[in-house]
């Protein structure tokens, strides 16, 4: 008995596929040749899936239809190729967009859940080191046991992943939450994680709150003792929502000794006067360079004047920390000063202590 393609045709329509159907009624068989060789029929064909995902499945149906196919009397040979029509439609990872307005948030500053404290490190004048003194500090709390966060709020000029030695963009699985990364035994999020290194943030105020709002809120923080922000520097939009919406333990605020630095330092102190943010105390930066060559000591931007600022207006002074170029160079490196050894990590450390001891951190 001859076989034909419509032999063929009608012992497919009887092998059924996953999902429902049969090859035949669901139009998958392509260039269906029989050949009449002196050894018998050879039957060659396509199965075309419509995936790679139903290409596997359709895999106990192929090896049915060629088993059935080679019990057919005077069938010699039965070749059946199955192919899908490209790579299976992977959903695309949900994107979650940094930016974008503030949502309304009712009443006072609030609590963030899981954050046992927050304090925030701003300056009046940019440059004087609020992010050295933010990862470094960081850095110390958390190599004294302390679980921490290192938030970067300095949104139009984050430094705190280089700063941090962190380039992995963050993950978000569920496109709401970030998961952040760690560094150092740090938890740290920037927004500099979420660009290219080198592209511009170019936002007004509203579409910078919502940045922070995400960043606070929809960061993955975890259970921790302290939150350090590092505040843009000044008095902008960042530092208003953040006081206003969040509840800090207090601020930190940076200066280097030198008058015009001071001068904006106390517009920052009477910023967060204004806003009923505790201002926990100063830290003089940059106070003293010692020559590593001669150690000749000199006050390139002055010495002591914050101190005496912090005397003035009945502030804690936190500590003077040194003008030195390990401590540039380990911030570039990606691994902050306060990570090692030797007098300028001793320097955070006792900083650390202090805020430890004193209840704060
Ligand atoms: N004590 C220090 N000794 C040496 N270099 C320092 C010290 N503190 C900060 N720097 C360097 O000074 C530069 C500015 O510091 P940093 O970025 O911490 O300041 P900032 O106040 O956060 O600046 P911005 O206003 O840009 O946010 C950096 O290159 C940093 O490495």
């Amino acid at each position: 008995m001859a076989v034909t393609r419509d032999t063929i045709l009608e012992l497919l329509a009887g092998i059924a596929l996953p999902g429902g159907g049969s090859l035949t009624s669901r139009d998958l068989i392509r260039a269906l040749v029989v050949d009449e060789t002196p050894a018998g029929f050879a039957i060659r064909f396509v199965i075309e899936a419509p995936t790679p995902d139903e290409a596997r499945a359709f895999g106990p149906a192929q090896a049915q239809a060629e088993a059935a196919l080679k019990a057919l009397p005077g069938v010699a040979q039965v070749s059946v190729v199955m192919t899908a029509h490209g790579p299976a439609k992977k959903e695309p990872p949900p994107q979650l967009k940094i930016g974008g307005h503030p949502k309304p948030q009712e009443g006072g500053p609030q609590q963030i859940s899981g954050i046992a404290s927050i304090i925030a490190v701003g300056s009046g004048k940019g440059g004087v080191g609020k992010s050295t003194v933010s990862s470094n500090l960081a850095v110390a709390l958390a190599r004294q046991g302390r679980k921490v966060g290192l938030l970067d709020a300095d949104i139009l000029g984050p430094s705190q992943a280089k700063m941090m030695g962190v380039t992995v963009r963050p993950a978000s699985p569920d496109g709401q939450t970030i998961e952040p990364p760690q560094a150092h035994g740090v938890t740290m999020m920037s927004l500099g994680l979420m660009l290219r290194e080198d592209e511009a943030v170019i936002w007004r105020g509203p579409m910078l709150m919502g940045a922070l709002q995400q960043l606070l809120g929809q960061v993955n923080w975890g259970t921790l003792d302290v939150l350090i922000i590092d505040l843009p520097p000044g008095t902008g939009d960042v530092q208003l929502t953040l006081c206003q919406k969040t509840k800090l333990t207090g601020a930190i605020v940076v200066s280097t000794p030198q008058d015009v630095a001071l001068l904006d330092a106390r517009k920052a102190i009477d910023m967060f006067a204004k806003l009923k943010t505790p201002v926990l105390g100063l830290i003089e930066n940059m106070s003293t360079y010692i020559c590593p060559n001669c150690g000749h000591e000199d006050h390139i931007f002055g010495h002591g004047g914050v101190a005496a600022e912090a005397k003035k207006l009945d502030l804690p002074f936190l500590g003077a920390l040194p003008l030195a170029l390990d401590v540039r160079l380990a911030g570039d490196s990606g691994t902050p000063i306060a990570a090692g050894d030797g007098p300028h990590a001793e320097a955070y450390a006792t900083l650390a202590n202090r805020l430890i001891a004193g209840g704060i951190a």
